[in-house]
């Protein structure tokens, strides 16, 4: 019998990944939820391990190179790793003792590895961050971390359905992103709190 879904009604023990189209504002919305939260212990946000240079900008993530990875890959210290972009992404197995031990656990989330997420972290709660696609070009390129030929494949990724999911709660990011960031804010304390 799979584990109830993870919704207002049910506190603790949740991952809940972040998705959406490149540019649309996940990784500016969760630092602003992190930031929100503080220190709060029963709700991590992931630090992902990942193949890009520390210094490109954006998330706080753990750099690696491609060998690194694969050893890690291979030493099994990942809880579910993916590829897009031309990198390598890994969710660390800290993250499910977390959630295993009754924690929220918020992670900038890739909705093509949606299956692999869910097998690893059954008790979940997507959230998909929207915004018009006209928008989502130029905030790329004021972005600047990628190339415009890399921005152009970026925003040619085809949306991936995750069929036998719950159905993921859309948070529209068109607006100011401390609109955006509010609305994530009080759906995670929810999520911690249960009610
Ligand atoms: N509501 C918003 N209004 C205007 N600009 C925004 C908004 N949200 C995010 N941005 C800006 O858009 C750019 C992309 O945001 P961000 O990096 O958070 O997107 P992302 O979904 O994490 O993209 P990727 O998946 O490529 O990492 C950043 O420069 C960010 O500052
Ligand atoms: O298109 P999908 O599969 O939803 O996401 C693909 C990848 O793009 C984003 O990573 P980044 O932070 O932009 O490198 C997501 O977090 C995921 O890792």
């Amino acid at each position: 019998m799979p584990p109830p879904p993870c919704t207002t009604e049910r506190a603790g023990g949740c991952l809940i990944p972040i998705v959406g189209p490149s540019g649309v504002g996940k990784d500016t919305l969760i630092e602003k939820a992190r930031r929100a939260f503080g220190d709060r212990h029963d709700i991590m946000f992931v630090r992902r391990t990942i193949t890009r240079p520390a210094d490109a900008g954006g998330e706080d993530h753990e750099a690696v190179d491609q060998a690194t990875f694969q050893r890690r890959l291979a030493d099994g210290a990942f809880a579910v790793h993916w590829r897009a972009h031309g990198l390598s992404y890994g969710i660390p197995n800290s993250v499910r003792d977390h959630v295993e031990a009754g924690g929220l656990a918020v992670v900038n989330g890739s909705r093509h590895a949606m299956p692999a997420i869910a097998r690893a972290f059954p008790v979940l709660h997507v959230v998909e961050i929207t915004a018009d696609p006209a928008i989502l070009a130029r905030r790329l390129a004021v972005r600047g971390r990628e190339t415009a030929e890399m921005i152009a494949a970026r925003l040619r990724r085809p949306r991936a359905g995750a069929p036998g999911l719950p159905l993921p709660t859309e948070i529209d990011n068109s607006g100011s992103p401390e609109e955006a960031a509010a609305r994530l804010v009080a759906l995670i304390g929810k999520l911690a709190t249960g009610d």
